[in-house]
């Protein structure tokens, strides 16, 4: 069975002659470990994908099987459990709190989860070893983006979503960064999903998911290992 089966999904917004379909009858599969990216023009709707993904929003139609379970019927309760316990999330701008540390930033991550991997050891793992004590300010968007990950990391979450997690970067912080997430998702043997318009990610990529007009396109193609 996959890890994650999406079956029919569609979320509209507002109504009458507001409505905006930004994901119309999706369907994928996302085997066990794979490395995923979801590609697709600006407004194509990859970003609602990623949000119903990650317990953040609800379908309106459809289901979204993760690990054999429908999150699409769960409770606002039930869905911060899933965050909470099974997702890590990595953002485009960080989101890094301003007045903690690089190493307390991960920390504050790691104790809301139960399973969580020691602290110390993800950072150096991240290439951070030397900056524990330094301040967000004091690090390049890079360094940032690395304590940002460690803390999505530190949770040991099934799943790491990332949304445009190179968009602030050049193209070799982006492309070392995007290792990180590769290495995670091969040595663990977890799912990292990327939305990216970032065409550089694609030959990283296990499988890849293009979307347009909220729709998944044929173009969407499961990669040779
Ligand atoms: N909360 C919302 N209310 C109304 N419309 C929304 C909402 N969120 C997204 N949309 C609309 O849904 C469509 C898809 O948006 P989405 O952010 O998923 O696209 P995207 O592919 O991630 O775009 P980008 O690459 O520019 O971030 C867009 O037309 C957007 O305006």
């Amino acid at each position: 069975m996959a890890y994650i089966e999406v079956k029919h999904v569609s979320k509209i917004y507002g109504s009458g002659e507001q409505v905006v379909r930004a994901n119309d009858d999706i369907n994928f599969e996302v085997q066990k470990g794979e490395l995923t990216i979801i590609v697709g023009a600006s407004g194509a709707g990859k970003s609602t994908l990623l949000n119903i993904l990650g317990g953040m929003d609800t379908p309106t139609k459809g289901d979204v099987i993760i690990n054999a379970k429908n999150i699409a019927d769960d409770s606002p309760k039930q869905l911060t459990t899933y965050r909470r316990l099974s997702v890590g999330f990595v953002f485009q701008f960080y989101n890094l709190i301003p007045n903690l540390t690089a190493l307390e930033n991960v920390e504050l991550a790691s104790q809301i989860s139960p399973d969580s991997l020691d602290v110390r050891t993800v950072m150096e793992d991240v290439g951070l070893k030397n900056r524990l004590n330094n301040f967000p300010a004091q690090l390049s968007g890079g360094e940032q983006q690395r304590v940002a990950i460690a803390r999505a990391i530190a949770k040991n979450p099934d799943l790491l979503l990332c949304d445009e997690p190179t968009g602030a970067l050049d193209y070799k912080t982006g492309k070392s960064i995007l290792k990180l997430l590769q290495d995670f998702s091969h040595k663990t043997d977890k799912n990292v999903i990327i939305v990216t318009h970032n065409g550089m990610i694609k030959p990283m990529a296990d499988h890849i998911i293009e979307i347009g007009d909220g729709q998944v396109k044929d173009g969407s193609v499961e990669c040779p290992s």
